[in-house]
């Protein structure tokens, strides 16, 4: 910890916040590259979890690129310090008793083992948004493969830059085959017992 800094014991704690929600705080994260369905499945659970009454956010790529992390780049050092502050930003979420749901690519394993150990490692779910390269490339939403294919895009996750697996994700789906219903469903399944106040 810095020198000179103190942390300070409030009254109101995270349990206190989260005994007004009937439900614990807890972040899922999904991981996957680019186009391979991470926001639109993230999006579908975090509407299940509204209709359910469970307090949600939601952290996105492309909106926390805009805002909190717009100075960093895709460079494999911008990319761990993007991961550390959005585990950072989840964890103060996680304070305020939200169950918080975060995409993003997120290619380095030791940068997604970084968030487990900045939320703590029961209160982490991951979730491998696992469709293969071929078909990201095929829906190839916002272009980026094209561009990365013609090299005007350096550092592109799974062209010209690495995707490093995860080796134990909790849940995993490829969105090539399963509709987003069944895999809302299994999202759910596995994290409704995890959201349940002891
Ligand atoms: N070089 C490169 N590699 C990967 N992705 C790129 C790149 N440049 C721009 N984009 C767009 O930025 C989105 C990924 O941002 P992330 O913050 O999730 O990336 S990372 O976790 O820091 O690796 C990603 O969004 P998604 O398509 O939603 O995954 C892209 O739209
Ligand atoms: N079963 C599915 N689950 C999620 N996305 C799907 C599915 N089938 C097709 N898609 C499409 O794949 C694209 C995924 O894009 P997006 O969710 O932005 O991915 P990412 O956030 O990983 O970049 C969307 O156009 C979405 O409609």
């Amino acid at each position: 910890m810095e020198k000179n800094i103190f942390i300070h014991q409030f009254n109101v704690d995270r349990d206190k916040r989260s005994s007004l929600k009937n439900h614990a705080p807890l972040l899922i994260w999904f991981t996957g590259l680019s186009g391979s369905g991470k926001s639109t499945v993230a999006n579908a659970v975090e509407q299940a979890f509204y209709n359910k009454g469970i307090h949600t956010y939601l952290l996105d790529g492309d909106n926390v690129r805009k805002g909190i992390c717009s100075n960093l780049s895709f460079s494999a050092e911008d990319r761990s310090e993007n991961i550390r502050r959005i585990g950072e930003v989840a964890n103060l979420m996680m304070d305020a008793g939200l169950v918080v749901l975060a995409s993003f690519v997120s290619p380095y394993r030791e940068d997604r083992e970084n968030v487990k150990k900045i939320v703590g490692y029961a209160n982490y779910i991951e979730v491998f948004v696992n469709t293969p390269i071929e078909e990201c490339e095929r829906r190839d939403v916002k272009g980026l493969y094209n561009k990365a294919r013609k090299g005007e895009i350096k550092n592109f996750t799974g062209v010209n830059a690495p995707y490093e697996l995860p080796l134990a994700p909790d849940v995993e789906v490829d969105t090539t085959h399963l509709d987003l219903d069944t895999i809302v469903d299994m999202i759910i399944k596995q994290v409704i017992g995890k959201i349940e106040r002891k």
